[in-house]
């Protein structure tokens, strides 16, 4: 049995940090994992400017603990007034790693998303010219599709009209939660990859409803059937360097989620890697594990691989019930469980 396991260290390519007293509460959790991530932009308002993502990327930094080396890597959220000069700008001046589009609410502070995806073209094309990355929710959020099948339909209706229509352009799709998501990554050209979430890896929408309602399962895309999860435990694991870590952690208040209406995110980092291994182990491929969290998402956005090591080691790691975010108890996924593998400090 293999006791531990060594790799360059990570980087998480999709993470809500918040802002505020939350964002002091839960960035240390990335930060001790992971040295970059791509920060999600959809705070209320919502960073849609290069200007607002630079204010934001000092914000981390200040709130990262003394002595972590930790690099936020900005992305910009998509509106139907976005201006492609800034987008470029940002790019050009290092801001920029990413521009995120949200259909217009489809998830967490996305009312400002955008409305009509065709009409973003001149945006989707000044992003291509330039090397900007599209991050991409992929769902739709008209009434009449099943919110199972929100992510196929997106895929069929809208990305691959943006694929066909700006195939120079890297395009990611966050948090696949599908086999039509792995199997429409799989076979697009190299400029087209997906982030894989733990929870995906773990549930299947089962866990929503077990003995009762389960908010802290509940995460969009929603988590779907089991055969949906085995067909994301095999991309994950496959060594293909289309699919890569993004852990989507996505930090509520405890109670904003034990509530009537309960807000739509897994906050995962604290056990991120330790989750993920987890699976990796549980699928006989602790050998591609860093490929997986270390060395194709550089490769696609086209970074260097980091310098530093993680170790994980085989040992119980118990999760704690909450998690106190700058006095805001958060629930972590994996609350009250124990893992197998543990993060070497
Ligand atoms: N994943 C989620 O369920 N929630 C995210 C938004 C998102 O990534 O869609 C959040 O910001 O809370
Ligand atoms: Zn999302
Ligand atoms: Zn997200």
């Amino acid at each position: 049995m293999t006791e531990s396991l060594t790799i360059r260290r990570p980087d998480d390519w999709h993470v809500h940090l918040r802002d505020d007293a939350m964002l002091q509460g839960v960035v240390a959790h990335t930060a001790r994992q992971f040295a970059r991530a791509i920060v999600m932009p959809n705070l209320s308002p919502p960073v849609t400017t290069s200007a607002s993502a630079a204010a934001y990327r000092d914000r981390i930094r200040a709130a990262v603990p003394d002595g972590i080396a930790f690099e936020p890597l900005m992305t910009a959220y998509l509106t139907d007034a976005t201006d492609p000069d800034d987008l470029v700008r940002g790019k050009d001046e290092g801001v920029l790693t990413a521009a995120k589009l949200y259909p217009a609410n489809a998830t967490t502070n996305s009312a400002h998303g955008v409305t009509e995806i065709a009409n973003l073209a001149p945006v989707l094309a000044a992003m291509e010219k330039a090397g900007l990355v599209l991050c991409v929710h992929g769902e739709v959020t008209t009434s009449d599709i099943d919110v199972f099948d929100r992510e196929a339909v997106f895929i069929e209706r809208h990305l691959s009209w943006i694929v066909r229509q700006f195939p120079g352009l890297k395009v990611v799709l966050e948090h696949i939660t599908t086999g039509e998501g792995v199997d429409f990554v799989a076979s697009a050209g190299p400029n087209v990859a997906g982030t894989i979430t733990p929870q995906h890896l773990h549930i299947n929408r089962n866990a929503m409803f077990v003995g009762g309602i389960r908010p802290h399962a509940y995460c969009l895309p929603v988590a779907k059937r089991e055969t949906h999860r085995l067909a994301l435990r095999k991309a994950a694991t496959s060594g293909s360097g289309k699919f890569f870590l993004g852990t989507d952690s996505a930090p509520h208040a405890r109670d904003a989620k034990e509530s009537a209406c309960g807000c739509a995110g897994i906050f995962n980092a604290p056990f991120a890697l330790e989750s993920y291994v987890q699976v990796f182990e549980e699928e006989g491929a602790l050998d591609r594990f860093e490929q997986f969290a270390s060395l194709a998402g550089p490769a696609f956005y086209g970074l260097p691989v980091n310098s530093g090591t993680v170790t994980l080691e085989r040992g119980p790691v118990a999760v704690p019930d909450t998690i106190d975010a700058q006095g805001t108890p958060v629930v972590p996924f994996h609350a009250g469980e124990t893992l197998n593998w543990r993060l070497r400090a």
